[in-house]
């Protein structure tokens, strides 16, 4: 039964189909790149792959893809196996498509010649070929640019030509290795907004690799966070943000402040009261740490009761809408807060905390 719910057809006519990586590793000599890592793939999930340079994010693409062979573990798509140390299907006949960086257009074609070059090399011609490149470019919603040359167009619009060349294939999975790198910040804004049309519109299964916290949180459905060639946490980009498994994690994604409170154990959130008792303890009660994000501090000017601490205010800086606070405990620990005014640099405030996450150490 399991292959009823792995591969579906959706309403754009691509394919989709579940990813299952089972304890995949890949080695480079001595070297190990990806380290067991297993993860399960819903059919049109939309999944980043994030993490910091070098822990294994694009090996594990390429892997997926076809381009390095598996060491141990085994990839399925659906109910066929793509990759494990006995099988290897070559990249062509993975019913995948991958977007790079750099958008590799041909020069010398025009956008519309670009996006059909996978099905002119299969043989496709007439209608069909014509029908194809219009439904491709439609889904990138570039059909008025198709008669022009890549030199013509914008980073982001040739970043779209590259997407609706891999899609003009009709693939059940299409990777996406940092396609947003290149571009300037105001144009991966507007790119975004792109992907998350594009991915509503077709319904496929994406894999993204990043190392933008902000653009995996933005796009996707679940997020894979790897560190060193494992898999740290998978989760949705909410369970990220309020739960992060580690403190590695919780310094990766979002802002917020790593305390030591005696109360707690991992994985459990620690309502206002005990943790304010639990901030008040001695230095040698306080041994879990506790995540707390800037949106859970409550700051005021008048003198500190049972549940608040004093802090000094050592940085103030405008971001606009509110006023970011770097504060500095008795603990001598610094916390981050949100204001809409800004106290002097120097002066006290009364710090209250609604709540907190307790988390492991890092292994
Ligand atoms: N062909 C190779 N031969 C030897 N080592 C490699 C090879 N490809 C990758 N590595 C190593 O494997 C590790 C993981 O590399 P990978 O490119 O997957 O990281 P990444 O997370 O994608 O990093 P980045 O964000 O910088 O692209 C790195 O230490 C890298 O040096």
């Amino acid at each position: 039964m399991a292959g009823l719910n792995t591969e579906e057809r959706n309403t754009s006519g691509l394919s989709a189909a579940g990813l299952s990586i089972d304890r995949v590793t890949k080695r480079f000599g001595e070297h190990v790149a990806v380290d067991e890592l297993s993860l399960e793939i819903k059919p049109g999930e939309f999944v980043a792959l994030l993490g910091p340079s070098g822990c294994g994010k694009t090996t594990m693409l390429r892997m997926l893809a076809g381009f390095e062979s598996v060491n141990g573990g085994r990839i399925q798509l659906g109910s066929r196996t793509l990759a494990s140390p006995e099988t290897h299907v070559p990249p062509e006949q993975r019913d995948m498509a991958m977007v790079f960086q750099s958008y590799a257009l041909w020069p010398h074609m025009s956008v519309a010649d670009n996006v059909g070059y996978p099905i002119k090399l299969r043989g496709l011609r007439g209608t069909e070929y014509q029908q194809r490149v219009q439904q491709a470019l439609a889904l990138v919603e570039l059909e008025a640019y198709a008669e022009r040359m890549p030199q013509a167009l914008s980073g982001g619009q040739r970043q779209r030509v590259a997407l609706a060349r891999c899609l003009v294939s009709d693939p059940s999975v299409v990777l996406l290795d940092e396609p947003l790198a290149n571009l300037d910040r105001h144009l991966r804004a507007t790119m975004e907004h792109s992907f998350r049309d594009f991915h509503q519109r077709t319904g496929a299964t994406l894999v993204y690799v990043t190392h933008d916290q902000t653009e995996a949180m933005a796009l996707a459905d679940k997020i894979a966070v790897m560190k060193a060639g494992k898999l740290v946490q998978w989760g949705t980009p909410q369970t990220l943000y309020h739960e992060p498994r580690t403190a590695w994690v919780a310094g990766f994604i979002g802002q917020g402040s790593q305390l030591k409170v005696a109360a707690g154990s991992p994985g459990k959130l620690l309502e206002h009261a005990t943790l304010m008792r639990g901030l008040n303890a001695t230095e040698s009660e306080r041994t879990q740490a506790v995540l707390v994000r800037p949106e859970h501090i409550q700051i005021a000017t008048q003198l500190p009761s049972a549940h608040q601490l004093t802090a000094q205010v050592e940085n103030v800086i405008f971001r606009g809408e509110r006023y970011e606070l770097s504060l500095r405990l008795p603990s001598s620990e610094t916390l981050l807060a949100y204001h809409r005014t800004a106290p002097k640099v120097g002066s006290q405030v009364a710090v209250s905390l609604d709540q907190g996450w307790c988390m492991e150490p890092d292994q």
